[in-house]
């Protein structure tokens, strides 16, 4: 139907007139009171400086707080001028009675002279329906009690530039045209918000309860990412009195990752969110500048072709030790060793000030073992510190009396026992020297007791105690009991020694450390997050998701990840259970699935599907594609490199003829990557960019990248080559080529060469 054949259109064309200027008043009205604001902070400064008073200080928080929230919706606002709202729904509240239009957008604009807002943010209660909802009855939660009611149009709008482009109204049998459309589009190298088109099940996750973790597995293609954060976004929307946006982190797969999905927050009108990778969030909180080996370094030395027995060796050792660094085994490993270390911290002296203990061994062992058990290791030490210092404040003047009276009864005693002379004074004259000076002994002993003693106690560095235990096979052995066979052993000491010995680790080390550091020293501020969602979660091995939860002293995570992409299966975890029970508890986690993927075609799905069918994977669950179709993949064999080379450009000219705006070859391993970049590089006009983690994810075009770094990426078209290595029946192999296949949005090929 035209536009302006839709019943409604001269309605919405009013309505949409009337929103854009209310939002033009409000935007002038803000720019007013943006100006004032900081004309009263500009003020306070001067009378700041001839004044110095208290009230210019005040007066500069308030304003700079009202400016600070004021920007929050000015961005809002200016994004509004162009597509206020996206939706509309007639909702009929059950107790109201009467029918009510809401107009739904990415913010709540409110006009003092009317009852419901003019634009309704989609993260309050009452939007929650028009995602769940059907036509008819219909109820939504909020804080305090759920409505009911009932919902009697659902229409969307296509609004560009503040230009009303379309109308669809939904009803029980309408497809969602809107997804469609939305999914058809080809895209630039970014992920894009999705408020318009959420699907119920992924409602339900954006606004699952806060207050227990939530785990997601979710299908290639699921919009777990995207979910995630609008999930973000909807929290900090509902919880803004008890959470600011600062103690949200986003743990992400690497940098490359973080860059694809940074539009999103803003778009959402969220910033501020801590936005981060693991290693660099460990290293921060440990406080180690060592550099961490490519986290990829061991996926890559697997997908080694090893046929030779000693390569299937160093292979399973890789794997032996990863899985034992990764397990919370390896946690309890730690904690024995630090409960070990814990006796040194009990030096065999007593503390003395003159003469006088004040502190005996027996009571320094109940304070170090017992009373501050509780602390870290050197925090106890600071603590007995601040005791010492405490004793001899409180005793030192006791002491120097006592031992000025006993001078002093002595030079009596001599006084009245010793008859008058030259001897006696003498002995008088001795004595009260003496006295002096043991007064001004003690007098300076006890400004240097405290330190002297604290000596006495160890002081070792964070990475030489993990040196100790990691680098000798004596010393892990003795802890580790029989986790590791002896080859293992040797194997993990041997590469620890190396990398330690050479400022360096690897990601597995990075649990370990944190908690040793959390043992021993404590970290140097408890670091300020209350909320963490961690994607990708099919990487994490058990140990992380516990560090994660230990150092930031929360249980509130949304947790993303999809078991048959996890390509990183020596390290991350086999199946969701685990985290659920053992590491969240399975009375207070929340466990929810999704199976649609709005990603790909049918064709690809399909081929996708058939791939990861032979791999083995907990539970599978194939994806389920939305219903868009495209063309089918081809899957072709060609019988040297030359060809594959060949056929590839042949292939990507099409693509680009098709008008697809980024376009990805993958290939196995960086090495086949640069010889596909290569060849590509020698073709004027093709331009292609070489993709490795540190690497922007930028503009359009064609870029070259290895299976294992487009996980989580999509791109409109995507083309598969293998040139002198192969993609094996091996489960490994099987979830790279799963992963690779499903990055692409419209059109997916698979060129191989069969020489091998
Ligand atoms: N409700 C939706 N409406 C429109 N597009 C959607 C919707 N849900 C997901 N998408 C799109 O589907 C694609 C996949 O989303 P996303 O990357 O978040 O999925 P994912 O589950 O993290 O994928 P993967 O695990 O394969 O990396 C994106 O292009 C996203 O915009």
């Amino acid at each position: 139907m035209a536009l302006q054949e839709h019943p409604a259109y001269k309605e919405e064309m009013e309505r949409l007139k009337e929103t854009l200027l209310y939002v033009e008043e409000a935007v002038k009205a803000a720019e007013h009171r943006r100006g004032s604001h900081k004309e009263e902070i500009r003020q306070a400064f001067v009378d700041l400086d001839h004044l110095d008073s208290s009230l210019s200080y005040v007066t500069i928080l308030l304003h700079a707080k009202l400016l600070d929230e004021l920007e929050k919706n000015f961005d809002g606002l200016l994004r509004a001028r162009k597509k206020p709202y996206f939706a509309r729904i007639d909702f009929r509240e059950l107790e109201k009675g009467k029918v009510e239009k809401f107009y739904i957008g990415k913010m709540s604009l409110l006009r003092p002279d009317w009852e419901i807002p003019m634009i309704l943010d989609w993260r309050s209660p009452l939007a929650s329906v028009y995602y769940d909802g059907r036509l008819g009855e219909v109820s939504y939660e909020t804080e305090k009690e759920t409505l009911h009611g009932e919902l009697l149009l659902k229409r969307q709008y296509t609004i560009e530039d503040a230009a009303l482009k379309d109308i669809m109204d939904i009803d029980i049998t309408t497809t969602d045209t809107f997804l469609q459309a939305s999914l058809g589009e080809n895209r630039d190298n970014r992920l894009q918000e999705i408020v318009s088109t959420i699907q119920a099940e992924q409602n339900a996750i954006i606004r699952a309860p806060i207050d227990r973790p939530l785990v997601v597995q979710g299908v290639a293609g699921s919009g777990k990412t995207t979910i995630a954060l609008h999930r973000i976004a909807y929290l900090i929307y509902t919880y803004e009195e008890s959470f600011h946006p600062e103690q949200f982190m986003i743990i992400a797969p690497n940098r490359l990752f973080l860059n694809y999905i940074s539009e999103v927050l803003p778009e959402l009108g969220v910033d501020k969110v801590v936005q981060t990778t693991y290693v660099d969030c460990i290293l921060d909180l440990v406080g180690l500048k060592w550099k961490v080996e490519d986290p990829d370094a061991k996926l890559l030395a697997l997908l080694e072709p090893a046929a030779a027995p000693e390569g299937k060796k160093a292979k399973e050792l890789i794997r032996k030790v990863s899985a034992f660094k990764g397990s919370l085994a390896f946690r309890e490993v730690l904690e024995r060793y630090v409960q070990d270390l814990a006796p040194a911290f009990v030096p065999e002296a007593e503390f003395t000030l003159g003469g006088q203990v004040l502190l005996d061994t027996g009571a320094l062992r109940a304070l170090m073992l017992e009373e501050y058990a509780y602390l870290p290791l050197y925090k106890r030490v600071e603590q007995v510190k601040k005791y010492l210092a405490f004793l001899v404040k409180g005793e030192k003047k006791r002491i120097l009396e006592e031992v000025e009276e006993d001078f002093n009864n002595r030079i009596d005693r001599i006084r009245d026992t010793e008859p008058e002379g030259e001897v006696r004074r003498d002995k008088l004259v001795a004595l009260m020297d003496e006295r002096d000076r043991t007064l001004e002994t003690v007098k300076k002993e006890a400004t240097t007791a405290v330190k002297k003693f604290m000596g006495l106690f160890p002081k070792q560095d964070l990475a030489s105690y993990y040196r100790e235990l990691m680098g000798d096979p004596d010393v892990l052995g003795f802890y580790a009991g029989n986790l590791l066979d002896s080859d293992a052993l040797v194997h993990c000491c041997r590469h620890a020694g190396e990398l330690l010995d050479g400022k360096r680790l690897e990601v597995e080390d990075l649990a370990a450390l944190a908690y040793l550091r959390k043992r021993i020293y404590g970290f140097s501020k408890d670091p300020d997050i209350r909320y963490v969602v961690v994607d990708e979660a099919q990487d994490f091995s058990h140990f992380q998701f516990q560090i994660l939860k230990e150092v930031f002293n929360t249980k509130l995570f949304t947790i993303l990840g999809d078991l048959s992409q996890g390509i990183h299966g020596h390290r991350g975890i086999r199946e969701w259970s685990y985290v659920l029970e053992e590491i969240f508890g399975k009375e207070e986690s929340q466990y929810l699935t999704l199976e649609q993927s709005y990603r790909t075609t049918i064709e690809i799905m399909e081929m996708a599907n058939g791939v990861i069918r032979g791999a083995d994977v907990d539970g599978l669950v194939l994806a389920r594609p939305v219903v868009r179709h495209g063309k089918a993949p081809e899957d072709l064999a060609f019988s040297s490199p030359k060809e594959v080379l060949a056929a590839m450009k042949d292939r990507l000219l099409e693509y680009r003829e098709e008008g697809f705006r980024s376009i990805a070859v993958i290939g196995k391993t960086p090495a086949e990557c640069r010889k596909i970049h290569q060849a590509l590089g020698k073709e004027p006009g093709w331009e292609a960019i070489l993709l490795d983690s540190k690497e922007d994810h930028q503009g359009k075009g064609i870029v070259v990248l290895p299976a294992y770094l487009s996980k989580g990426l999509e791109f409109d078209a995507v083309l598969i080559v293998t040139l002198e290595e192969s993609y094996t029946k091996e489960d490994l192999d099987v979830k790279l080529l799963y992963v690779a296949m499903t990055r692409a949005l419209h059109r997916m090929d698979v060129l191989r060469c069969q020489a091998l």
